[in-house]
């Protein structure tokens, strides 16, 4: 790792620049450093993809998801644009590249830069991947003389062989403290907040374990189906889309031992460390499920999406059961959860505590710590207290910290925005190392290639906008998490009972 920050007359190439990512998360992303003055105004920035179209169409495409919440902000978008500039080529001939250098090479020579910064963002389908990588090295690479960095977006393969297959391909070209395999979860307020959380409170590491801990959940919650993206969907399925990656990635921050410092080799060393001592993944913990169309009949189900193909058996919505074998969490079931068509749009962690002991206060509701990541950020501890007046019964309440009221004047930074910074930086912290790749597939392809295969389940149907499959209450208890009787509870305001409250 070179620890050098690329500071002034940085040149940033995006590559599938006409695509999705690019258009809706990349450049948005680019503009929102530049607007809070994170991205030196001597930037170039490239869009490269096959698509024929004019600067100024590019310009008209990307602009459109530019966050602007102030009417200063808004006049930045031109400036940032004149920043921007389109170069149409294909990813597997040479003319593209050489092109692209030749036009990199003049901007470094006016601007009279002798060690050139470059980055270089692969905002493409996995299947491009190589290709462009070995091309981007061979033909805009900087060599000895500067310093590249290449990002590299999720799926890392599609199981443990592909991922090998595609590091094998990368490693020969792009050294480790080069590359920068993105995972844009961690570049999420809360998922980042995980560590300061747990090693900056003794209260909360006193308790962090499963002395204390009887459960964890972590669920993803997406209202919206494949959306004609099916085709793209139905080789991926929702444990390789958003399990293996993001849920995994909250997971080991939330349960790993404390680095021995801040710095990204001890921090993803200890991420390692933790996924070892994840026990197989136990193909009989495990729910599964498929969207099929919803109640009102309104919404489409998954195989009524022209891009799926027929009977396909793709799973949209899986619980997964796992369990950490080591000191801190043996015993502790963790249930990784994650849909598509569901009820609601929410990723939250849920840790259950012990229930307490009964005493003068009996059947008291266990105290659950909640940490929201989407929407609307937030983290509260469920806990027991005195309910307000002449009662000297208990009520549950919690002890809240909502963003939006409580750091209202603070820039909270997307995802993507943290992380392009983070690569700007040379900062590895928050990105995906080889090993820790290797030992989530490794984890993971055993359960793929039995859901996938012969004796692989038939998925639960659960209607578009329902909680998911029906037996999912039924998974969460047999798997260790304890529903509660919440009557009166309702986050973030508890409303007084019925007037004339039991006393004591
Ligand atoms: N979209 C999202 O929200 C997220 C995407 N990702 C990952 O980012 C990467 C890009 O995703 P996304 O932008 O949605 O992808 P797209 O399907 O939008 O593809 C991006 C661009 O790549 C080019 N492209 C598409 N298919 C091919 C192909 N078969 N061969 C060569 N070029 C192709 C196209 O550009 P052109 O034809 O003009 O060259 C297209 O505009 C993927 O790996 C995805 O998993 C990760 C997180 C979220
Ligand atoms: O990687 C992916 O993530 C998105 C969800 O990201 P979010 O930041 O909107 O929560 C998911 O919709 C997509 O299918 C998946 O590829």
């Amino acid at each position: 790792m070179t620890g050098i920050p690329f500071k002034e007359n940085t040149v940033v190439v995006v590559f599938g620049a006409s695509g999705d990512l690019a258009t809706k998360k990349i450049f948005p992303a680019l503009f929102g450093l530049f607007r809070e003055k994170y991205l030196s105004k001597t930037t170039k920035i490239y869009g490269f993809a096959r698509t024929q179209m004019s600067n100024e169409e590019f310009k008209g495409r990307i602009k459109g998801f530019f966050q602007t919440p102030t009417e200063e902000s808004k006049k930045l978008v031109d400036q940032f644009l004149e920043l921007c500039f389109y170069h149409s080529g294909q990813y597997d001939q040479a003319e593209g590249y050489e092109e692209l250098t030749k036009s990199i090479e003049k901007f470094e020579a006016e601007r009279g830069v002798k060690e050139p910064h470059r980055l270089f963002y692969l905002a493409l389908p996995p299947g491009v991947f190589v290709p462009v990588a070995e091309r981007v090295k061979k033909y805009c690479h900087p060599g000895d003389k500067g310093i590249a960095r290449l990002v590299v977006e999720k799926p890392f393969g599609r199981d443990l062989n592909t991922a090998k297959l595609l590091q094998s391909k990368l490693a020969p070209l792009w050294k480790e403290d080069e590359l920068f395999r993105i995972d844009h979860y961690l570049g999420k307020e809360m998922v980042k907040n995980l560590i300061p959380l747990r090693f900056a409170n003794s209260f909360l590491s006193a308790c962090w374990d499963s002395r204390y801990i009887t459960s964890i959940q972590i669920s993803f919650k997406e209202p919206f189906g494949t959306e004609g993206r099916g085709g793209y969907f139905d080789n991926i399925g929702i444990i390789r889309d958003v399990m293996q990656n993001h849920l995994l990635q909250v997971l080991t921050l939330l349960t790993m031992e404390r680095p021995v410092s801040g710095e990204a080799e001890s921090i993803r060393d200890e991420k390692v460390h933790l996924l070892k001592a994840v026990k197989p993944l136990n193909k009989d913990d495990v729910l599964v499920g498929q969207y099929t169309k919803s109640e009102d009949g309104k919404k489409p189900g998954y195989l009524d999406d022209k891009t799926v193909k027929p009977g396909s058996k793709c799973i949209t919505y899986a619980a997964i059961t796992l369990e950490i074998c080591n000191e801190r969490w043996e015993g502790v079931p963790i249930i990784l959860r994650a849909g598509k068509a569901l009820n609601e749009g929410k990723v939250d962690i849920r840790v259950q505590f012990k229930e307490t002991k009964n005493g003068i206060f009996k059947h008291v509701a266990r105290n659950e710590l909640v940490i929201r990541v989407q929407p609307d950020e937030a983290m509260y501890m469920k806990m027991n207290t005195k309910i307000p007046g002449v009662s000297h019964s208990t009520t549950t309440t919690d002890l809240d910290l909502t963003y939006s009221s409580r750091y209202k004047k603070f820039y909270i930074p997307q995802a993507y925005e943290s992380l392009i910074r983070d690569v700007l930086n040379d900062d590895h912290s928050s990105f995906v190392r080889d090993d820790e790749l290797e030992i989530s597939w490794s984890l993971f392809t055993p359960l793929l290639e039995y859901l996938e295969g012969p004796e692989g389940p038939t998925p639960v149907p659960y209607a578009y906008g329902s909680r998911g499959p029906s037996l999912l209450d039924d998974f969460m208890v047999e798997n260790g998490y304890v529903f509660q009787d919440d009557s009166g509870y309702q986050w973030p305001v508890t409303t007084p009972q019925s007037p004339g409250e039991s006393k004591m």
